[in-house]
C-alpha cells in the first residue's frame, strides 16, 4: 500500500496550510509556483480552489475534509500528479477529461463524498493502482473497467448491485461491504478476492437466482418468539412448553413460496444478550414479539423494557433493517378493544421515541456545523449523517393469536407479503452458481441419511470428499462455497480460529447448543446438579461443586474443570457417541476443550486463577518472574474464566486504585445515541487480554504496564460514555508523557474497533477541564486518524501551547489532548 496522503513528510517543496480555516487558497501557496510539488490543504473551508492550476509541478495534493461542491476542474492541468485526496468533500459529479489528463496518478481518494457516477473516462487514467470510492452513492462499477494498472480498490458503503467481473482480473485487495450487493452476493465478497474469482469461474457453468431471508426472532423472554418461529415452520399453531424454552438461539430453516428463511430465534433473557453478537448479522428481517397481555399502557416501564430496550439495540447493531412488530397473547386479552388499545399506545411511543431521537442526531449535527471551526469536526458530523441517513423501517403492528390456525396462517401469509416488496426487500435475491445450492442441499440430504452424524461436526476434509463423490470440486472452490454458506447462517466455520479451521459445523444449532452448556441463565443451577459420578471421574470432590457455585455468584469465574463437565453433560444428551470427539470439544484430563476457546475468541470470558483476585495472574503473567507464553492447551486445575458480565462489585478494583485525582489524564468517549448493552465488557476482554496485569469489577477495571497505571469506567449518566484515566506521570514530563497518550489511544483503537459491530452507533471524545469544580470539557476535534495511526508523532489535536476552558481555565495542551511537547 502506498504512503497515505496526510503522511507526507515536510519537506522543501511541501507547503502545509492544513488545519488553517480558509476559506479560498492563501497567497503563500503561489511564492513559488514551480518549485512547490506537495500541497496540504485538509481540514479547511474552502467552497474551491481557483488558481490551483498554477502549481504546474504539483505531485502530492490533499483537498480532503473541505467544503468542495464541484470537483475543481482546474486539476486537469496538474499532469505530474500523483496523488491526490478530495475525501470528505460534499462532490456529486466527476466531470470527464480530467483523468486521461493524468497520467502520473496513481493515489486518488474521493471516499465519503456524494458520488453518484463516474466518468467513462476514468479508465484512461493509466498509472492509477489505488482508488477509494468508499461511502458515497455510487450505483454501479462499470466505469471501472479497464484500468490498467488498478491493484487496490475500496468501494464500501454505495449502492452498487452488480460487479464485473473483469474488475477482479488484477486487483491485490478489495473491500466492497456494505453495498446491496446481488452479483456477487455480499457473503461472497466478504470472503476476499479468492472467493470472488472462484465465484466467477463457478457462475459460468450455470447460474441460478435465489432468495433467500435471514429473519432473526427478538423480544423479552416468554413473548412468543419460539411459538411464532415454530409455527411458521409447521403452518399450525405450536406450543411451546416453558420447560423448552429457547437457551441462546436456534435456528430454524423454512423453504416455501419460493424463499428460503433461515430463522434465528434469539433467546429474551439478558444473560444471552452478550453472546449475540456472534451471531447478528448485519442486514436483516427483524421481527419483534410482544407480548400484549403483560403489556401496560399506564406503566411507562412496561414500554421501556418490551418495546425500547430492543429497539435501542435493533437501531445500534441493524439500523438498516426492516422491523414487524407482532404482537402476541391478545386471546388473553379482555376484548378486542384493550387489544387497539395497546397496539395504538405502542406505535405512539414508538414514532415518538424514533422522532426524539432523529431530533437529538440533528441537534448535535447543527451544533457542531455551526460551531466555530466546523472543517475540524467533519468526521463527526459525516457520521452524524449516516446515522441520519439510517432508516430503521416499522411496519404496522400485527396483532395475533398464537394459539389459533387462521392466526398463524395469517402471520404466514403477511411474512411472505412483507419480504416480496422490493421496496422494502430490493435484495433478497442474488445470482448464485448452481453448485452453491447443490453443495448445500446434498449436506442436508447427507445429514438425514446419516452419512453425516446427527451432531453435523465433520472435519473439512471428510465433507469435501462427501461432496466430490457427486460433484467435481477442488478444495479452493469448495472452501469458497463453505465460506458463502457460512454467511448466510447455513452452517458454521469459524476458519479463522486456528484450533477450528478443520472442523466444520453443518448443523449450527448444534454448535449453539453448546454455547447453552455454559452461557445460561441457570447455570448455577446446572453446577448443582453435576452428578457424583461425574465428579469422581475427574477427580472432584463434591464440596468443591458448591466451591464452584460461589465463585460463580461471587467473583464470576467458573473453573474450567466445571466448564469440562458442563460441556460433556451436553454433548451427551445429543447421544454423542464419539467419545474422541467430546474430549476434543469438551476437554480431557488436562487439555482444554475446543469449546472453551471458542468462548474467548468472541470476547464471552477471559482466561484466570480461581485463587487469584480477579485474575491478577493471567496464564502469561506471573508477578516478579520473566514473562513466559503458556500453553493455551494445557488444562490447569486451577484455571479458571472469568465472566465479566455477572460481575456484581467493584471492590476489587477500588482497593488496587484508590480515589480518582484531579491530577490523572482524563478522556470520556461519550457513545450516540447509548451506549450498547455489554459493549464495556466486550471492551475489558479486549485491553486485559493485552494488558496482563488487571483487575476487573462490575463497570470498572484497572490496569497496570509497567509503572502506568489505568483506570477503565462504564458511566451511564444522561450521557452514557466509557471513561479512560491514567495516574499523571512523574519525572520528566516531556518523555512520559507520549507513552501515557499510548495507552490511551490503544484502549481508544479498541474502541473503535469494536464500534464497527454497531453500524448505528456514534462516538465523541472529551477532555474534562481539570479544575475542581469546573463542569467544562474539551471536546476533540476529528481524532479517528490520531487513534488509527499509531506512532504517527506529528501529529496534534491542536497546534497550541495552551489550552483554555470556557470558565478561563488554562492548562498545557498535552495534559488534555494528545500533542507535541
Ligand atoms: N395463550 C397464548 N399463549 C402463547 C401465545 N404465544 C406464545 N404463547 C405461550 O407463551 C409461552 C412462551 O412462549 P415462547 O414462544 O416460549 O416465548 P419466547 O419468547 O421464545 O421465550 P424465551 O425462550 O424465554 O425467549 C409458551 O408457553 C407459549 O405456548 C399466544 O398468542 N397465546
Amino acid at each position: 500500500m502506498m504512503a497515505p496522503l496526510n503522511g507526507c513528510p515536510q519537506k522543501k517543496g511541501d507547503k502545509d496550510f492544513s488545519m488553517k480555516r480558509l476559506k479560498e487558497l492563501p497567497k503563500d501557496l503561489f511564492n513559488d509556483v514551480e518549485g512547490t510539488v506537495e500541497v496540504k490543504l485538509q481540514s479547511n473551508r474552502l467552497k474551491n480552489v481557483n488558481g490551483i492550476s498554477q502549481l504546474v509541478n504539483l505531485t502530492c495534493l490533499n483537498l480532503s475534509k473541505n467544503e468542495l461542491f464541484e470537483f475543481p476542474e482546474e486539476i486537469k492541468e496538474l499532469s505530474h500528479l500523483e496523488k491526490l485526496n478530495i475525501s470528505q468533500n460534499n462532490i456529486k459529479i466527476i466531470p470527464s477529461r480530467v483523468f486521461p489528463s493524468l497520467p502520473k496518478l496513481q493515489l486518488l481518494k474521493m471516499n465519503t463524498n456524494r458520488i453518484e457516477q463516474l466518468p467513462l473516462d476514468l479508465n484512461q487514467c493509466g498509472s492509477l493502482s489505488n482508488l477509494i470510492l468508499s461511502n458515497n452513492c455510487l450505483k454501479d462499477a462499470q466505469a471501472l473497467v479497464g484500468l490498467p494498472s488498478l491493484k487496490e480498490l475500496y468501494v464500501e458503503n454505495n449502492r452498487i448491485t452488480d460487479l464485473p467481473q473483469q474488475l477482479f482480473e488484477n486487483l491485490v485487495k478489495f473491500k466492497g461491504s456494505g453495498n446491496p450487493l446481488r452479483k456477487p452476493p455480499e457473503e461472497v465478497c466478504a470472503g476476499g478476492l479468492r472467493d470472488i474469482r472462484s465465484y466467477f469461474a463457478m457462475l459460468k457453468d450455470n447460474a441460478e437466482t435465489v432468495k433467500t431471508v435471514k429473519a432473526m426472532f427478538l423480544g423479552s423472554s416468554m413473548a412468543g418468539k419460539s411459538t411464532l418461529c415454530r409455527s411458521f415452520e409447521r403452518g399450525c399453531p405450536v406450543e411451546v412448553d416453558e420447560a423448552d424454552r429457547t437457551v441462546g438461539i436456534d435456528i430454524i430453516k423454512v423453504e416455501s413460496n419460493g424463499v428460503r428463511f433461515y430463522f434465528w430465534d434469539f433467546a429474551g433473557h439478558e444473560e444471552y444478550y452478550f453472546t449475540h453478537h456472534v451471531f447478528i448479522t448485519p442486514k436483516a428481517f427483524v421481527i419483534l414479539a410482544i407480548d400484549l397481555f403483560r403489556y401496560s399502557t399506564d406503566d411507562p416501564q412496561s414500554f421501556t423494557e418490551q418495546v425500547q430496550f430492543w429497539i435501542s439495540n435493533i437501531q445500534l447493531r441493524v439500523p438498516e433493517s426492516v422491523l414487524l412488530i407482532v404482537g402476541t397473547h391478545i386471546d388473553q386479552c379482555p376484548d378486542e378493544a384493550d387489544v387497539n388499545k395497546k397496539k395504538r399506545d405502542i406505535e405512539q411511543k414508538l414514532e415518538h421515541l424514533l422522532t426524539e431521537k432523529m431530533e437529538n442526531l440533528k441537534m448535535l449535527k447543527r451544533k457542531l456545523e455551526d460551531s466555530k471551526d466546523p472543517s475540524l469536526f467533519l468526521e463527526q458530523v459525516t457520521k452524524l449523517k449516516d446515522l441520519i441517513a439510517y432508516n430503521l423501517k416499522v411496519l404496522e403492528l400485527m396483532p395475533i393469536d398464537c394459539t389459533r390456525s387462521d392466526d398463524v396462517k395469517k402471520f404466514q401469509a403477511h411474512v411472505y407479503d412483507v419480504v416480496k416488496r422490493k421496496d422494502l426487500f430490493p435484495h433478497i435475491e442474488r445470482t448464485l452458481p448452481g453448485i452453491y445450492q447443490e453443495v448445500d442441499n446434498s449436506i442436508q440430504v447427507q445429514i438425514e441419511s446419516d452419512d453425516i452424524p446427527k451432531h453435523g461436526i465433520v472435519t473439512f476434509d471428510d465433507l469435501l470428499s462427501l461432496q466430490s463423490s457427486q460433484m467435481k470440486l477442488d478444495s479452493e472452490s469448495f472452501g469458497s462455497i463453505l465460506r458463502y454458506l457460512h454467511g448466510i447462517g447455513a452452517i458454521v466455520w469459524y476458519e479463522k480460529i486456528k484450533l477450528l479451521e478443520k472442523m466444520v459445523f453443518v448443523r449450527p444449532a448444534v454448535l449453539i447448543s453448546l454455547f447453552k452448556a455454559i452461557v445460561r441463565h441457570d447455570l448455577v443451577k446446572q453446577i448443582e446438579d453435576i452428578p457424583e459420578l461425574q465428579l469422581r471421574r475427574e477427580d472432584v470432590l463434591q464440596k468443591q461443586r458448591r466451591t464452584w457455585v460461589l465463585d460463580f455468584e461471587q467473583k464470576a469465574t467458573l473453573s474450567n474443570v466445571a466448564m469440562n463437565i458442563l460441556v460433556r453433560r451436553q454433548l451427551e444428551r445429543f447421544d454423542f457417541a464419539d467419545e474422541d470427539l467430546i474430549k476434543e470439544l469438551a476437554g480431557n484430563g488436562r487439555r482444554t476443550g475446543k469449546l472453551l476457546h471458542l468462548l474467548q475468541h468472541f470476547e464471552v470470558c477471559l482466561p484466570t486463577k480461581i485463587t487469584s483476585p480477579l485474575n491478577a495472574d493471567a496464564p502469561e503473567f506471573q508477578p516478579k518472574r520473566k514473562w513466559r507464553s503458556s500453553n493455551p492447551d494445557v488444562l490447569d486445575p486451577d484455571a479458571a474464566c472469568l465472566f465479566p458480565s455477572f460481575l456484581r462489585s467493584n471492590d476489587v478494583v477500588i482497593k488496587n486504585w484508590g480515589s480518582d485525582k484531579r491530577s490523572d489524564l482524563t478522556v470520556q468517549v461519550y457513545f450516540l445515541p447509548e451506549l450498547p448493552h455489554g459493549f464495556f465488557h466486550r471492551l475489558i476482554i479486549k485491553t486485559c487480554t493485552f494488558y496482563p496485569t488487571h483487575w476487573v469489577g462490575k463497570d470498572l477495571c484497572f490496569f497496570m504496564s509497567g509503572t502506568k497505571m489505568m483506570l477503565l469506567k462504564e458511566k451511564h449518566e444522561v450521557d452514557p460514555f466509557i471513561e479512560i484515566r491514567l495516574r499523571e506521570p512523574h519525572g520528566d514530563i516531556s518523555t512520559e508523557i507520549k507513552k501515557f497518550w499510548e495507552m490511551i489511544r490503544n484502549v481508544m483503537h479498541r474502541i473503535t474497533v469494536l464500534t464497527q459491530e454497531w453500524p448505528g452507533l456514534g462516538l465523541q471524545v472529551h477532555s474534562p477541564c481539570k479544575e475542581t469544580g469546573c463542569s467544562d470539557y474539551f471536546q476533540w476535534r476529528d481524532w479517528k486518524d490520531w487513534v488509527d495511526r499509531p506512532g504517527l508523532d506529528s501529529y496534534a489535536i491542536t497546534q497550541e501551547e495552551t489550552v483554555t476552558c470556557r470558565n478561563g481555565h488554562t492548562r498545557r495542551t498535552e495534559l488534555i489532548y494528545p500533542a507535541n511537547v
